[in-house]
């Protein structure tokens, strides 16, 4: 007798629904999403969905939406817009943060394949606008992904952040008929390699061996409120720096930790990033470097912002020099960190080949 192709449905009746040829691990990968488009359209979609995720502006619906639909999202697509035209891929017509996540993960696919061999498939997903969370997991689970992990691409864990997209997961996950086994990476902000792929990176980026007056790692922010309920992010930034100038060796007042990207009138973490440049351009601190620890990859945030307003304000204050260090992104240092923090969460499941 000849053994069907798929040898999971050997002893099966022929009317079996189809059953995937072998069980596998997936690994999803999620960042926190970009627009797909510069269009007024595009930009509205993406903003209306990040901003109305209670996750990120915890104001009542009530409260929030009239505010949101009629004034926000009528004004800030073409201003965000704006920002991202001046960023924007346009050869591949996405975002950098869109492409970069795309070169991590290829990279990533290599380095599983070597770990794991087929057994583990790997791909990525947005919390935001596409690919969505729970495309993905369909597709993973087709593919007969009976395990999955999870893996928010964020050093520091925050409720807006990590919570957010580990929420999308498991609404996903309720989706589905054959549910997988699930488990979520932590987050990996004091990770020794971690810590070391972010001063490599600020090495690098002084290879004569000269060092700025100041290196500012500039956090993203949020409402200093979400610290005082009990977000862990403020902190785990405080000790990122905290590592990182250890393993430098500077001095305390070299490295200074700073929160960027308010938005609305409550306050948020301080120090402000552009009042923190501005001031250390005023105290005579004229070469600066800024760093960005809480991004896996570089954006909006960094790219334009960073390297476009903050840049300005410290240059504007009578700054002389302003190195902005990038993104740990593709980087091999940073492709093993995340293959490490893969591994280690995978153990139980599956043993490297
Ligand atoms: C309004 C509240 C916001 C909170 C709280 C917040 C937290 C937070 N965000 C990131 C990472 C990213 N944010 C990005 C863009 C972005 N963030 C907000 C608002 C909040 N973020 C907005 C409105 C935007 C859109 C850009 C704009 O319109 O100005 C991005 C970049 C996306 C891209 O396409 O490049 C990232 C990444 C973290 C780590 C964080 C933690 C507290
Ligand atoms: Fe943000
Ligand atoms: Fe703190």
């Amino acid at each position: 007798m000849t053994m069907p192709a798929n040898s999971r449905l050997a002893h099966a009746p022929a009317d079996h629904p189809k059953v995937p040829p072998q069980a596998k691990i997936g690994v999803l990968v999620a960042n926190l999403g970009t627009p797909d488009g510069t269009d007024y359209w595009s930009m509205r979609r993406y903003l209306g969905e990040f901003l109305s995720d209670k996750r990120v502006i915890d104001i009542p619906n009530w409260k929030w939406q009239p505010l949101l639909q009629l004034i926000i999202l009528s004004k800030r697509p073409f201003t965000s817009g704006a920002n991202y035209k001046t960023i924007w891929n346009n050869e591949a017509d996405e975002s950098p943060l869109m492409t970069i996540t795309k070169q991590q993960v290829a990279k990533l696919k290599q380095s599983m394949a070597a770990l794991f061999g087929e057994a583990v498939e790997i791909d990525f997903c947005m919390r935001y606008g596409n690919p969505s969370t729970q495309s993905v997991v369909d597709r993973m689970v087709k593919n007969g992904c009976e395990k999955i992990l999870f893996f928010p691409l964020y050093p520091h864990y925050a409720g807006a952040t990590s919570a957010t997209a580990n929420d999308a997961f498991f609404k996903a996950l309720m989706k589905q008929k054959r549910q997988p086994a699930a488990r979520v990476a932590p987050e990996y902000f004091d990770r020794p390699n971690y810590i070391e792929a972010l001063a490599q990176s600020v090495l690098k980026a002084y290879p004569d061996g000269a060092q700025p007056d100041v290196l500012v790692c500039s956090y993203h922010g949020m409402p200093k409120r979400y610290l005082m309920e009990g977000d862990p992010y403020h902190c785990q930034c405080q000790k990122t720096t905290r590592l990182l100038r250890e393993r430098l060796g500077w001095e305390k007042d070299r490295v200074h930790t700073t929160f960027q990207s308010v938005f609305g009138r409550e306050e948020w973490l301080k120090p402000y990033t552009v009042e923190h440049v501005a001031e250390l351009a005023k105290e005579g601190k004229k070469r600066i470097a800024v760093i960005s620890p809480a991004f896996s990859a570089d954006c909006i945030e960094t790219l334009e912002e960073i390297k476009g307003e903050i840049c300005e304000a410290f240059e504007h204050a009578g700054g002389e020099s302003f190195t902005y260090i990038p993104c740990l992104n593709d980087d091999d240092a940073h492709i093993a960190l995340l293959s490490e923090v893969i591994e280690e969460n995978l153990q139980g499941w599956i043993n490297r080949i």
